[in-house]
């Protein structure tokens, strides 16, 4: 049985989630999936920082009510944030980056996952910023040192859309997509739909764990940018970067607008595509759409996310599911160590044979 020894970095929604899925889930994946997590350090920038190389117990973790600089409590503990430190020096395997998306230019995460991949530490992340701004280098470190940058939770969050269009759909000739990528601003556009104002509506989002440490990158479409960005990258093999993506978000839309909509059986959706041109560009933007209530997205509700991937060979495939939240969220970080444990039980059989 395998051990995996994590760094968390960042202690938010995201990272909880996950240490409270390793304080009741532990046994379960030891018998399903074959390892453990075990968490052997955590940087916040609230809480401060722990190492324990023999181990965190995650149910004290997420159950004690740390207050600022909580963490100087522990044994091994600072009231602030280490993260060059800690990521550097921590003797973990996987360092879980969960930091908050900076969609201006990824930092200070793609620096987190420069130092963990420099320093032949796995990374799994749910942040967009260094997947949308700097995965092509990140991808050449993590090679250059024999380890893995995944990073399945930047895109509709715990539903799988990256590795199963990679690896599912592979030879399928992708020509395109879009969908609704952002949890928040589509549940904000059905609260208003049942007559919440905006404002309000935003605060339910940020209280259900759905939207950014900065809401506006949720409403303006900046935080769909990075995943148009990041699938337009991935899938259509294009190098696009956030600023060639045109972007207009939701924040305009007006309780009349939404009225109106409904009166002609129609409703507003932010939607993220991306197109291979005939030339072979690609052309990305973010924009609300008014949708007819019988197109496919029209009726995807709440935080819940879809995706419909044009292929050559299959036509349309629609992927549909959960688009934020923190266990939904933690589950992504769960999947890439799957994918990480599986990888290097492949290469062990090889090896072997
Ligand atoms: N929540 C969701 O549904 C989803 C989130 N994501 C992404 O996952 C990441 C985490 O999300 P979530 O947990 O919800 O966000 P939160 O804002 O809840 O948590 C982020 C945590 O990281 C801390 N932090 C911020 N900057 C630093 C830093 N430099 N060093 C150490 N700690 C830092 C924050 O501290 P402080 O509060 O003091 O700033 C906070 O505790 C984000 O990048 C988000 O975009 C992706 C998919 C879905
Ligand atoms: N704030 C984001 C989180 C998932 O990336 C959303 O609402 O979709």
């Amino acid at each position: 049985m395998t051990i995996y020894n994590i760094a968390l970095i960042g202690f938010g929604g995201v990272n909880r989630a996950l240490a409270e899925l390793i304080a009741t889930k532990n046994p379960l994946w030891e018998r399903d999936l074959g390892f453990r997590l075990n968490i052997v350090a955590v940087s916040d920038l609230y809480l401060g920082a722990v190492i324990s190389p023999n181990g965190l117990d995650a149910k004290t973790l997420v159950e004690a009510n740390f207050t600022k600089g909580g963490f100087g409590q522990l044994s091994g503990g600072s009231a602030e944030a280490n993260n060059e430190t800690i990521i550097k020096t921590a003797p973990a395997d996987i360092i879980v980056e969960a930091t908050f998306t900076n969609p201006k230019d990824g930092e200070p995460a793609v620096s987190h996952c420069r130092w963990a991949l420099q320093s032949g530490k796995h990374v799994v992340t749910t942040n967009k910023g260094p997947v949308a701004i700097a995965a092509q280098e990140l991808k050449a470190l993590a090679k250059a040192h024999g380890v893995h940058f995944e990073y399945e939770g930047s895109v509709m969050s715990g539903t799988p859309v990256i590795r199963m269009a990679e690896k599912t759909l592979a030879g399928a000739e992708m020509k395109g997509f879009e969908g609704i990528l952002n949890g928040t601003s589509n549940f904000v556009l059905g609260r208003m739909e049942r007559g919440l104002d905006f404002a309000t509506a935003v605060k339910e989002a940020q209280i259900l764990g759905y939207a950014e440490a900065d809401p506006t990158a949720d409403v303006e479409g900046f935080d769909v940018r990075l995943k148009v960005v990041i699938l337009a990258n991935e899938l259509l093999g294009a190098s696009l970067k956030p600023e060639e993506v045109t972007c207009t978000g939701i924040s305009n839309l007006s309780p009349s607008d939404i009225e109106n909509a409904k009166a002609v059986n129609s409703r507003w959706k932010l939607i993220g595509s991306a197109v291979r041109n005939e030339d072979g560009t690609v052309t990305g933007s973010v924009s609300p759409k008014q949708l007819p209530f019988e197109h496919p997205l029209a009726g995807v509700n709440g935080a819940t996310n879809a995706v419909s991937l044009n292929t050559e060979l299959l036509g349309s495939v629609t992927v549909t599911g959960p688009g934020a939240g923190r266990i939904e969220t933690a589950y992504a970080l769960l999947s890439d160590i799957v994918a990480i444990h599986n990888a290097r039980r492949a290469t062990a059989t090889k090896e072997a044979a």
